[in-house]
């Protein structure tokens, strides 16, 4: 289990994370979210012992990161930037990882197979891809066969395959009872990753919820419903847990509806039991990433604009 209390770093007179409260909870995959800029490496390097907290705490396994005797065995890392000797191969780095906390070889031909660095291997880590270059920090962080396991955007510069094969690693090391704990600022990889997020934006605490509250918390599934019978519909569908709303179209010959608490298909089926015409029945899913970008919206630091219009409406002269 990861803890911060109330974790918070300045750097002269900027506060980059602010009084974070959170547990990272075993057997789940915990999603680090936010923005650019919004305190994720700042916080794990925290975590990690590698940056000092101006104020607060934090505790791996209810202890400080410091005070683990053997790290490695512990608590495996990957941060952004690893630092690698450029002259060595990819086995000869993780065997002096090794060497230094007493794991045996096997385990390093082990974690070599498993991030898929065997053809690999011995070539010198020079010449290795941002995508290679991730797998080797996987590679090192799991050596010591953690019980945490903390990544920084695990995810940075692999390839389609590369990324199914992190989004099925994370699951099955909390399915084995690890806690993980993954940073991104990739909302739809976390949805299809993560059971839990831990949302921050400028340092401070936005979420701490699941993906499905997200969702929840964001409007949840719709129903759009198409109908010339909306009165029908309405008195047909009648349930505490149904929301139905007119969305357009109120003295035209169609009604578009949208309908919350009641599948597509139950609505389909109320539908034709009582003789109503529909013209459009869509499940609507919420966009996760705009939920994300709604929640973290007035936390952004870097947010780009549309591009402008090339041919732009020319102005009339009439006052906005
Ligand atoms: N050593 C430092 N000195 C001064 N400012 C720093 C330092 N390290 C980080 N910062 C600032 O702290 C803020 C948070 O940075 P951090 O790298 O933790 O964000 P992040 O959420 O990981 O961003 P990204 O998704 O872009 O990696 C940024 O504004 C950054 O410029």
């Amino acid at each position: 289990m990861i803890k911060a209390y109330g974790l918070t770093k300045r750097y002269g007179d900027r506060t980059v994370v602010q009084d974070l409260d959170f547990t990272v909870h075993p057997g789940t995959v915990t999603g680090f979210l936010g923005p650019n800029g919004a305190g994720k490496s700042t916080t794990m390097r925290m975590l990690l012992g590698l940056d000092t907290p101006t104020r607060g705490r934090s505790t791996i396994g209810g202890r400080p990161y410091a005070t683990h005797g053997a790290p490695l065995t512990q608590v495996g890392a990957l941060l952004e930037a690893r630092s690698v000797h450029p002259g060595r191969s990819a086995r000869n780095h993780l065997l002096a990882l090794a060497h230094t906390h007493g794991i045996p070889r096997s385990r390093v031909e082990e974690v070599i197979a498993l991030a898929g660095l065997t053809g690999a291997a011995d070539r010198r880590v020079k010449g290795f891809s941002l995508g290679m270059g991730q797998r080797l920090g996987i590679a090192a962080a799991l050596l010591g066969d953690p019980a945490t396991v903390i990544l920084d955007e695990p995810v940075n510069g692999l390839d389609p395959e590369g990324v199914l094969w992190i989004r099925t690693l994370l699951r099955s090391l909390a399915a084995e009872g690890r806690t993980v704990l993954v940073s991104s600022h990739l909302m739809t990889e976390m949805a299809l990753t993560a059971d839990h997020l831990i949302i921050i934006g400028r340092g401070r605490l936005l979420a701490d919820t699941t993906v499905d509250e997200l969702v929840r918390q964001a409007g949840g599934a719709s129903v759009k419903v198409i109908t010339p019978q909306p009165d029908d519909l309405r008195t047909h569908l009648t349930h505490p847990d149904v929301e139905i709303t007119t969305v357009a179209a109120a003295d035209a010959p169609l009604h578009e509806l949208r309908v919350r608490g009641a599948e597509a298909a139950h609505i389909g089926t109320v539908a034709a039991a009582h003789g109503i015409t529909l013209h459009e029945l869509t499940p609507q899913t919420v966009s996760l990433e705009k939920a994300f970008m709604d929640l973290t919206q007035e936390a952004a630091d870097h947010r780009s604009q549309p591009p402008a219009t090339r041919n732009p409406t020319p102005l009339t002269g009439a006052a906005a």
